[in-house]
């Protein structure tokens, strides 16, 4: 068991990482419930899995829990599921004060998150991440969005919970595929900012996705540390150093759009992707050597991740998925920066890449 803290003037908050971590909900997260019926968002499957521990824990502190369930998947993140849960929040008479429980992956912590920002002008909540890209990633920091027909996370806010609670026992019921676009952000800490960790992967990914308690709970709270150093540093991502956990996302999320934020491709795959085409695209601009480049390929391969852009099967040019970009939040002035790779562990904001560049480089990439 790991309690990470996130450190943030007045704001700061920990993350509890372990297993079976859920049956001390009551006890952990007792100062966030002021009330006996606590809100609970909570995604289908997540809660069909997982919501009888979590209300024999509530039960045990004297609570219980109201619960809006949110349908699977990343159409779940849109202005109508969150017009519906800002609504359901409201009728229960959610106060500022309070705590809305966000249980599930990145979908519903995002989508909790973003609708506790905006609701009486932002309560608070709590993450109960239960995919291991969740529990890595998108429960701490603060981020949250929906996606517009425009693109990925377009409409969202900066909104830190409170408390993050992350059971290692909810991976056990995690389809395979979710277990592997998670792994996807745990590779990219050490792909951006840790050789040492990118080899300890290499040597213990295998053990981490067939979660052996030691490995996954060492791979969690490693991230989770590397995410948390990061965000108390810039918080809202505007000295650049923030957006080096981006590594990747710039061309994943066109990916991502292109394919209609479909099952066709996950987050956490078109994140993996991504990885490698900035790796890439490093070699290509001669930042890094091609050796490198190839080496975070295989990392991807070696975990079942898609490392091939023209495997995809994409009826897209480079020109296309480039204008997918164009809608990315880091654009400033006109240009896009781009996370790009010096070597393994050592991410860095290049802001002098030409889009028309890029697009040129992804032809010969669907092509390869
Ligand atoms: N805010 C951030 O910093 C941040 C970081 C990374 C990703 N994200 C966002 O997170 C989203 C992806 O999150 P995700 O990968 O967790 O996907 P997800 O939330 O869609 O969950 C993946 C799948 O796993 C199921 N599931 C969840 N928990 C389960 C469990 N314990 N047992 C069985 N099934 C379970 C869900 O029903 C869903 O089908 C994307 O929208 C991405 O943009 C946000
Ligand atoms: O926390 C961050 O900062 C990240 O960039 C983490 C990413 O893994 C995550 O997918 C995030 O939501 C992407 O952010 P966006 O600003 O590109 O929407
Ligand atoms: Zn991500």
């Amino acid at each position: 068991m790991a309690v990470i803290p996130v450190s943030l003037a007045g704001r700061g908050y920990e993350v509890h990482v372990g297993r079976g971590l859920l049956e001390t909900l009551g006890n952990i997260a007792a100062p966030f419930m002021r009330k006996n019926r606590v809100a609970v968002v909570a995604d289908a499957n997540a809660w069909g899995a997982h919501g009888r521990r979590i209300e024999a824990a509530l039960a045990q502190a004297g609570r219980s829990a109201d619960v809006f369930q949110v349908e699977a998947g990343e159409m779940s993140k849109s202005w109508d599921v969150l017009a519906k849960l800002c609504n359901w929040l409201l009728e229960r008479g959610v106060e500022r004060g309070d705590h809305v429980f966000a249980v599930g992956g990145g979908v519903v912590g995002d989508l909790t998150g973003f609708a506790a920002a905006i609701l009486k002008r932002g309560c608070g909540f709590v993450q109960v991440p239960t995919t291991l890209l969740a529990q890595v990633d998108s429960s701490v920091g603060g981020k949250t969005a929906i996606n517009t027909d425009a693109g990925k996370n377009l409409v969202g806010a900066f909104h830190q919970p409170s408390l993050v609670v992350a059971d290692l026992a909810t991976l056990d019921t995690l389809p395979a595929r979710e277990l592997r676009a998670g792994y996807a952000e745990v590779l990219k800490y050490g792909v951006l900012g840790s050789r040492e960790f990118f080899d300890w992967l290499s040597d213990n990914g295998a053990a981490v996705l067939a979660l052996r308690e030691n490995a996954l709970e060492h791979a969690v709270a490693t991230s989770v540390a590397m995410k948390a150093a990061i965000v108390a540093e810039d918080e809202r991502e505007t000295s650049g150093r923030r957006a080096l956990l981006n590594l990747g996302h710039t061309f994943g999320h066109a990916l991502e759009a292109e394919t209609g934020f479909s099952d066709r491709l996950l987050h956490g795959e078109g994140v993996a992707l991504g990885m490698v085409l900035a790796a890439r695209y490093s070699a290509r601009r001669g930042f890094i050597a091609a050796e490198e480049a190839e080496a975070v390929a295989r990392s991807m391969e070696a975990a079942g991740l898609p490392s091939s852009l023209s495997r995809l099967g994409l009826d897209a040019d480079g020109r296309r998925l480039a204008d997918h970009m164009l809608h990315d939040k880091k654009m400033d002035a006109g240009r896009l920066p781009f996370i790009l790779l010096r070597g393994i562990g050592d991410a860095f904001l290049a802001r002098d890449v030409e889009i028309s560049d890029v697009a040129d480089f992804l032809d010969a990439e669907l092509a390869a």
